[in-house]
């Protein structure tokens, strides 16, 4: 197994390869939902209505669900077929198309959000008004989800601090649907918890813009931890890079996997320090501005410049 195969970072089984970062997203798929609409151009389309048929495919990674066997970690299907149903009894509107579209609109920024990363909608009328016998009218429709702003916090006392910080920067950016949006300064910080005696650490902020769920972009952080062969041998004990996730928009979730925002994120000025450099009007979601927290934080003192490394530089 190399340091880049399928385990996680804390050595468990990993998903199956290829996953969302080679650009291949699973697909639940929904089809057949039968509603009454009034869509239609005629007049007598809007008074009487007819029957809709819509089939939905919803791309997501599902890895995280098929591990675990939770709901929370996927999109609940039921759920989608309900918002598809009201859609198509809401408007009226004039057009197949614009069902269609307000159909994707839906799931991709409420039912599905954040973790239907596209979604293909196709809207069938069989009654369709055409002036002939046909067997159906359709429109197929395939849309993507908005890349989301997330903030990831990159921290190193272990071995060659400097190298662990640019590599970690590299991967992220080269990897398949994340963009670096900013970084912040790198700044040298005294370690917070764990044993006595370990050294001084390296810490600083990313932001990216990520077309990843967030479960696909934990994958992602931890497969720059893997890089610098990480080892987690005690509880904030030194470490060759680590890599966390500290909000994905404004997700919330207490899946302790994936807990948004970070859940020790607001005290740690490790983490908000080099944030609010890059970022002084952030806030982080739940808890109010970066600055003032910063400002609370117990190890605020404990922070300096650290060397101006390649690439973080970019506000
Ligand atoms: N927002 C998050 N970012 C990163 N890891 C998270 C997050 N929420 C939960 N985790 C989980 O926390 C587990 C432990 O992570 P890790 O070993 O990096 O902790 P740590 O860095 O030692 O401590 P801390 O969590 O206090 O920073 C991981 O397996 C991960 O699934
Ligand atoms: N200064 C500093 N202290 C820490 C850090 C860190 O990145 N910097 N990370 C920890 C666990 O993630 C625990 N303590």
């Amino acid at each position: 197994m190399t340091a880049d195969g399928p385990m996680t970072a804390d050595g468990r089984p990993g998903p199956a390869r290829p996953g969302p970062e080679h650009g291949r997203l699973d697909r639940i798929e929904v089809t057949g939902i039968r509603a009454w609409g009034h869509h239609g151009v005629l007049a007598a389309e809007k008074e009487l209505g007819q029957q809709f048929v819509v089939d939905v495919t919803l791309h997501l990674w599902t890895a995280p669900a098929g591990r675990t066997d939770a709901l929370s970690r996927t999109v609940d299907y039921a759920e989608v077929a309900a918002a598809v149903a009201e859609e198509i009894g809401g408007g009226p509107h004039d057009l197949v198309e614009t069902l269609a579209e307000s159909i994707a609109t839906r799931i991709l920024t409420g039912t599905g959000h954040p973790l239907v990363r596209r979604v293909g909608v196709r809207v069938h009328k069989p009654a369709a008004p055409v002036g002939r016998p046909v067997g159906d009218v359709a429109i197929t429709i395939e849309r993507d989800a908005a890349p989301i702003p997330a903030v990831l916090a990159l921290g190193t006392n272990l071995g060659d601090r400097e190298s662990h910080l640019v590599g970690a920067l590299e991967l992220l950016a080269d990897t398949d649907g994340i963009e670096i949006a900013w970084t912040g300064p790198v700044l040298e910080t005294a370690p917070v918890g764990g044993p006595d005696g370990q050294g001084t650490y390296l810490n600083s902020a990313l932001g990216v813009l990520t077309t990843l769920g967030p479960f696909e972009l934990l994958e992602a952080a931890h497969r720059a931890e893997r890089a610098a062969r990480r080892e987690r041998l005690m509880r904030w004990g030194p470490r060759t890079l680590d890599v966390d996730v500290i909000t994905y928009g404004e997700l919330r979730s207490d899946d302790e996997e994936l807990t948004l925002p970070h859940p020790r994120a607001h005290q740690r000025a490790f983490v908000l320090g080099p944030w609010h450099a890059a970022r002084p009007s952030a806030e982080l979601p739940g808890h109010g501005p970066v600055a003032a927290l910063l400002a609370a934080a117990a190890d605020r003192d404990g922070l300096v410049p650290g060397p101006a490394l390649t690439g973080f530089d970019r506000s």
